[in-house]
């Protein structure tokens, strides 16, 4: 059977999307693992499917798998190329397009061909994940990693995020501490990691080395956990650039109470068919 498909990038981290509106398949896990293989395979950091809404007040189904084949609540970038790609295939003509995932609703703003706004929900802060201070509340806590102490921060942006500032950007470790972080015990759904340079108040720069994909040179959830990181321990202002390997997302976050939204750019690579 043929799937048409559309290969996309937000800033780099790049997604295959598959409209399963007008389409029907069945992809395990190991299917998404060979698509995902950047030899054999089409190749990218997340699988995106457009799926039918399961309940009212929402425009689609939003699904994401890593490259690894696990399914996971959220996506930023990707949430951002979902909107492109359904208003390119037609499949909705609203700029404001509401989708349900796994990590909650989010709600999508098509500013123009290219750039995208998302409104991605309340952050979490999830000390229930950190079992030594879980009644403490702290906005930063120590965990010890093969004899090493790091002070992190625990963000849930609907997915599991830790961030930990470094003093510079280009000398901070990510291939070696981002997979030992990633399966650290504090977070038994495994983490995504943010090395965070501090620059000013308002920019910061990040990698990011994502759960089930290894760094990617973006991530859009990574950048918004980051900015709450920051604007806790009263490092960073309300809006603020975002700047990753493959380029620069604008991040707001007025505190708590409020909704964290996002702004960036999509691009489209390419269209084809895959014999699944
Ligand atoms: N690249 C993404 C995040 C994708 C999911 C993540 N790897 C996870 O496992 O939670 C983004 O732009 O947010």
């Amino acid at each position: 059977m043929l799937l048409r498909f559309t290969k996309m990038h937000g800033l780099g981290n790049d997604f295959m999307v598959i409209d399963l509106v007008t389409q029907h398949a069945r992809l395990t896990e190991e299917k998404i693992k060979q698509l995902a293989n950047r030899h054999f395979g089409i190749g990218f950091d997340q699988l995106l499917i457009v799926e039918p809404p399961s309940k009212p007040d929402v425009d689609f189904k939003y699904r994401i798998f890593n490259a690894d084949g696990s399914e996971v609540e959220q996506c930023g970038n990707g949430a951002r190329c979902f909107a492109r790609f359904v208003r390119d295939r037609k499949l909705t003509s609203k700029r404001t397009i509401n989708v349900e995932t796994q990590g909650g609703d989010i709600t999508l703003i098509v500013h123009n061909h290219n750039d995208v706004e998302v409104d991605m929900g309340y952050p979490i802060l999830e000390p229930a994940l950190i079992p030594f201070h879980a009644e403490q509340q702290a906005i930063t806590y120590p965990i010890n990693c093969h004899n090493q102490t790091f002070e992190i921060s625990a963000v849930s942006m609907g997915n599991p995020h830790m961030v930990l500032i470094v003093e510079d950007i280009l000398q901070a470790q990510v291939e070696k501490w981002g997979p030992l972080l990633e399966k650290h015990e504090s977070f038994p759904q495994r983490a995504n990691v943010g090395f965070m340079q501090v620059i000013n108040s308002q920019q910061i720069k990040l990698r990011v080395f994502e759960r089930g994909a290894g760094e990617t040179l973006a991530c859009g959830t990574g950048a918004c956990a980051a900015v709450v990181a920051g604007r806790l321990q009263n490092l960073l202002a309300e809006q603020v650039q975002v700047d990753l390997p493959g380029g620069s997302l604008q991040i707001e976050w007025q505190g708590s109470g409020h909704s964290v939204r996002m702004i960036g750019p999509t691009t489209r690579v390419f269209e084809g068919q895959v014999r699944i």
